[in-house]
């Protein structure tokens, strides 16, 4: 083995005389040491006769030719692209016919983007980095605390971080730096670091006011002199998504340390939050929003530590779960032939012809459901029927603006889950019974809705289980106390509900059920298992209405005609406000019913899009289960790991809301 690595040293092609003296060398070597090996002497006398030979003195002067070749002369293993692209392309053009492949390569090579990144190349390659900072003096006192400059290029965008000062001290900090913003993506500033300088002026003492001044008055760069507030500690929370509750605006907020930092929203908006760190504020951005820079939204905890004012909801509206009133009640109310429940019994369904869509016979089919029985209740003015009617549903007492946020999770239905549920709500008369109607009838093996439950006698014709799951009175208290109902209500002393079975029974049978619900409902559906996607069904403008309503033929078919008054579209659209003002945060889609054939087929586009694409559905059970009631906070900011300096002590000591905070941005010039 030792004899063949000797051979090809000696034998390798293309050696130069000083490459066989050098074999020749470690020839020599390697058969002193066998001999060595193979002698039986002393230690010493081997020592000895090793370190006399004149081969290690040859060793060690090729050794020291190798070390001061390296000094002086490029690393000849460093790569030389550019060159090497350059000896590549003259081969090329040598050839009297290049192939296509190598007048591409030629092209390539040519081409100053790709002599300019060979070039670059080469440059990192070999550590050619320019000019070389001197060396730190060998003894920093102590006590001295280390500075970083930091040099920043002023462009449009706001720099993206706040100022706080001490006014015990006149220091001032970086107070926040946000997240995606000029100062984050340096990289060089965090929070906590000392303020020393900026453009070569003193900062200490200084109002914060007047540093965003020295700010926005400088031109191109802007040299930083800070005190960092080392070592940063580490965060690694990972991103949270949420659906806003309520509308915020961090211009109406006094509370906002830095109103140019907040960012708006409205409800409903899907929001990324990137950092919790702050127990007040955290930093979020909306998704799909073109900016990078993240911006301050309130955290839950300013609503359950300091049981803030919530000046960022709706003024509170008393919601619309109507207690049930007594018969005196009902009978204070002046009974008209405009504002009286009509029995609509004989309307709660309709009769499909026996003919399906494509020719085949079908069985009957009944399009029930619980907003039948009410639709003439509520085509009474909306200021009158509160008192004479009433529907319920579980969760329906819920304080919408209790919770400023839902986490949300991105959910794409897989082929084996059950279709999720559909609802749609909308104004009493904007045609929701009509979009439902059509939809199941054009297509009722793929669509259907609940059968509802009735404490109503059964009527000749009618079948248990068909037009309605018929129950005692006592029956249906149970079930409501059971919570067995989506929604419930009285109509004309009877009470009709539709329940969460019935609604499972359909998905059982592997259709889509549509149901529509009163708005103050929805918290019912909202479970992980209905996964519901809810459309709100918006009417056009009264104008439009009145040209698009003018044969409410359905209304009462052979029993009762009752036409749209101009009253009623003011209403309508009043009522299609409210709602979409107090609940538009659950709203999946919006469908304005104007063109009934369009609304139709957007309705279809739209359950489609539910169930194949991927949405955003709530985390969790809202009502129960709350982000407000387990905010998923970073631990990261409790970080006590951290060594302190006297800037970073005085940054923790001083840690209290009355510091004043502006914005250090510089787009406003
Ligand atoms: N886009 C439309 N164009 C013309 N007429 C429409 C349109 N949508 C609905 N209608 C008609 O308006 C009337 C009311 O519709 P529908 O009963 O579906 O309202 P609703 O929202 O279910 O209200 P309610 O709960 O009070 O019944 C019906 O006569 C219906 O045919």
């Amino acid at each position: 083995m030792r004899q063949s690595m000797e051979e090809e040293l000696v034998m390798q092609p293309g050696h130069d005389d000083n490459d066989v003296g050098l074999a020749q060398i470690l020839a020599e070597v390697v058969e002193e040491v066998r001999l060595s090996i193979d002698r039986d002497i002393n230690g010493a006398d081997l020592l000895y006769s090793l370190l006399s030979a004149p081969w290690l003195y040859s060793l060690l002067r090729v050794y020291e030719c190798l070390v001061q070749h390296s000094q002086d002369a490029p690393n000849p293993y460093l790569p030389y692209s550019w060159r090497l692209s350059q000896e590549v392309m003259a081969s090329v053009r040598g050839l009297a016919a290049p192939s296509s492949e190598a007048q591409e390569l030629y092209i390539l090579l040519k081409c100053p983007h790709m002599q300019a990144l060979l070039s670059a190349h080469d440059s990192v390659a070999q550590r050619d980095y320019g000019p070389v900072l001197p060396s730190l003096p060998d003894k920093l006192p102590n006590n001295e605390e280390a500075m970083r400059i930091v040099c920043l290029v002023k462009n449009k965008q706001p720099l993206g971080a706040t100022i706080r000062k001490n006014e015990k001290t006149g220091n001032i900090f970086i107070a926040r730096v946000i997240h995606g913003g000029l100062a984050d993506r340096s990289g060089l500033l965090h929070p906590g670091d000392k303020l020393v300088e900026v453009n070569g002026q003193k900062v200490r003492g200084l109002q914060p006011e007047r540093v965003i001044q020295m700010l926005v008055q400088s031109h191109g760069n802007i040299l930083f002199k800070v005190i960092p507030n080392t070592p940063q500690p580490t965060y690694s929370q990972p991103a949270l998504y949420v659906r806003a509750m309520v509308d915020y605006s961090p211009l109406q907020d006094p509370a906002i340390p830095c109103s140019d930092a907040g960012m708006a929203f409205s409800k409903g908006d899907i929001l990324k939050i990137v950092d919790q760190r702050d127990i007040q504020w955290w930093q979020a951005r909306k998704l799909h929003s073109a900016s990078l820079c993240c911006g301050l939204i309130p955290s839950t905890n300013q609503f359950r530590y300091k049981q803030r004012e919530l000046w960022w909801s709706q003024p509170y509206q008393a919601h619309t779960c109507i207690t049930p009133l007594s018969a005196a009640d009902v009978g204070e109310e002046e009974i008209t032939d405009e504002n009286k429940c009509i029995d609509t019994d004989e309307e709660d369904f309709e009769f499909v012809s026996e003919e399906g869509e494509n020719g085949e016979h079908m069985q009957g089919l009944y399009i029930a459901g619980f907003r039948h029985s009410l639709r003439l209740w509520r085509r009474k003015s909306y200021s009158k029927r509160k008192r004479s009617c009433y529907s319920c549903g579980i969760s329906s007492c819920h304080n919408t603006s209790a919770n400023l946020y839902e986490e949300v999770l991105h959910y794409q239905r897989h082929i084996d889950d059950p279709p999720r549920l559909i609802v749609l709500i909308g104004p009493s008369g904007v045609g929701v019974n009509e979009l439902r109607r059509r939809l199941i009838k054009i297509n009722p093996n793929t669509y259907q809705g609940p059968i509802s439950h009735t404490t109503r006698s059964q009527k000749m014709g009618e079948k248990n289980g068909r037009e309605y799951h018929f129950v005692t009175k006592e029956v249906f208290a149970y079930m409501v106390v059971n919570h067995k109902f989506l929604e419930y209500g009285e109509h004309n002393g009877h009470m009709y509900g539709t329940s969460l079975d019935s609604v499972q029974d359909v998905l059982d049978n592997g259709k889509i059920c549509v149901i529509d619900l009163e708005p103050h409902c929805i918290h019912s559906v909202r479970t992980k298992k209905l996964k519901p996607y809810i459309i709100f069904v918006r009417p056009p403008s009264p104008a439009r209405m009145r040209q698009t309503r003018k044969d409410p033929h359905f209304l009462a078919n052979r029993y009762i005609k009752k036409y749209f008054y101009d009253k009623d579209f003011e209403e309508i659209e009043e009522a299609s406000r409210t709602m979409e003002a107090k609940y538009r945060q659950y709203f999946d889609c919006v469908i304005v019913n104007d063109d009934l054939q369009d609304s139709c087929m957007d309705l279809f586009t739209a359950i489609q899009h539910a169930q194949e694409e991927p949405q955003w559905i709530p985390a969790s059970c809202p009502g129960l289960d709350s982000l407000t009631a387990q905010p998923r906070l970073s631990s990261s900011h409790t970080n006590s790991s951290c060594a302190t300096t006297p800037a970073r002590q005085e940054w923790e000591e001083n840690k209290r809301p009355d510091f004043r905070v502006c914005d250090v941005k510089t787009s406003a010039d």
